[in-house]
């Protein structure tokens, strides 16, 4: 089943078009990656994914739950972790969870055990009676995180979690989100932190008040800058550019430092092929690895074409 399916989903704020034809499925269990520069339209999407606001046209459906319909399904299915934490400087960690679970309606007695369950994975047991006020980003962060789960939602929305926590806190909470995704949870994850996404993702949506492109993060390289064969070799590597350019399946070839680099489709079968025509054109082969691009360079290249292609069309 999807967790998250939308149809056209747009919202307007006046003539600004901020979230303009969506049309996303997001199977259940997935980690979901959201990226998009500022202003892109990704939290008015999770806002527009939580039943706070109303989209302008378009349909979906949260956990099942159609949207405009059953908003009250929607938000109990849901949790939310976002930028701006509102919790309580003056309330100790316990008292502001307490307080939230309070809220989503849960029993004192559900509340008080969800409370020590959360403050236990989250290693802030030994800190529950201090006040928050004096907690660190990281802390509050995992608080936060804490907040967003109390009520065991089926469906988490979080926006930049790992934003200004150090490599150790920033590295826990990435964890808690893998073990979030092993209990069948889908996880909406809103970042700007792309080594973090390719990392943590099923499944990547690049947006940019559209949805520029969707796929796993290995299809969105492929997709962008096709496959291709690094040989390294001893000597200078222009020498051997002729010698796999009239390879039939090589797209193209350059060569820089000691390196040649091949375009190519089928590496598992063209590599042994390639490398056979080097040998036998007498160069010495060091090694022979994939081409891999990150991440980042796809997304970068993506939001630059489709920024072109916007200044082209006004
Ligand atoms: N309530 C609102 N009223 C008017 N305009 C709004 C409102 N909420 C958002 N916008 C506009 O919609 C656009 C998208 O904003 P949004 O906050 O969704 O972007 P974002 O992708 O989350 O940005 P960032 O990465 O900077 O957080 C922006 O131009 C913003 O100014």
């Amino acid at each position: 089943m999807n967790a998250i399916e939308t149809n056209q989903l747009t919202r307007a704020f006046g003539s600004l078009v901020a979230v303009d034809d969506l049309t996303l499925a997001i199977p259940e269990g997935t980690v979901f990656g959201f990226l998009g520069p500022n202003g892109a339209g990704k939290t008015t999407t999770v806002r527009l994914l939580s039943a706070l606001i109303a989209p302008t046209s378009g349909s979906a459906a949260v956990a099942g739950y159609r949207l405009g319909e059953q908003n009250e399904a929607i938000r109990q299915s849901v949790g939310i972790l976002t930028e701006t934490p509102g919790l309580y400087d003056r309330l100790s960690a316990w008292q502001n969870l307490m307080f939230f679970a309070e809220l989503y309606d849960l029993t004192a007695k559900r509340a008080a055990s969800q409370v020590e369950r959360y403050l236990h994975l989250l290693d802030l047991w030994e800190r529950r009676d201090d006040k928050v006020g004096g907690f660190s980003k990281g802390m509050r962060q995992k608080l936060a995180l804490a907040r967003a789960l109390l009520h065991e939602p089926k469906i988490i929305f979080l926006d930049e979690p790992t934003s200004g926590l150090d490599p150790e806190a920033a590295r826990v909470v990435r964890e808690f989100i893998k073990e979030l995704r092993a209990e069948g949870r889908t996880i909406f994850l809103t970042t700007h932190n792309l080594p973090e996404a390719d990392e943590l993702c099923d499944l990547i949506g690049v947006f940019r008040s559209r949805l520029l492109r969707l796929g796993t993060p290995a299809h969105l390289r492929i997709g962008m800058f096709g496959t291709g064969t690094q040989v390294r070799v001893v000597g200078d590597a222009t020498h051997w550019i002729d010698t796999v350019r009239v390879l039939p399946f090589v797209h193209d070839a350059h060569a820089e430092d000691g390196v040649l680099s091949v375009s190519l489709d089928h590496p598992d079968e063209q590599n042994p092929v390639l490398v056979q025509a080097l040998v036998n054109a007498g160069a010495q082969i060091r090694a022979v690895e994939p081409i891999s691009h990150s991440l980042e360079e796809v997304y970068l290249e993506l939001v630059e074409n489709e920024r072109q292609a916007a200044a082209v069309s006004r």
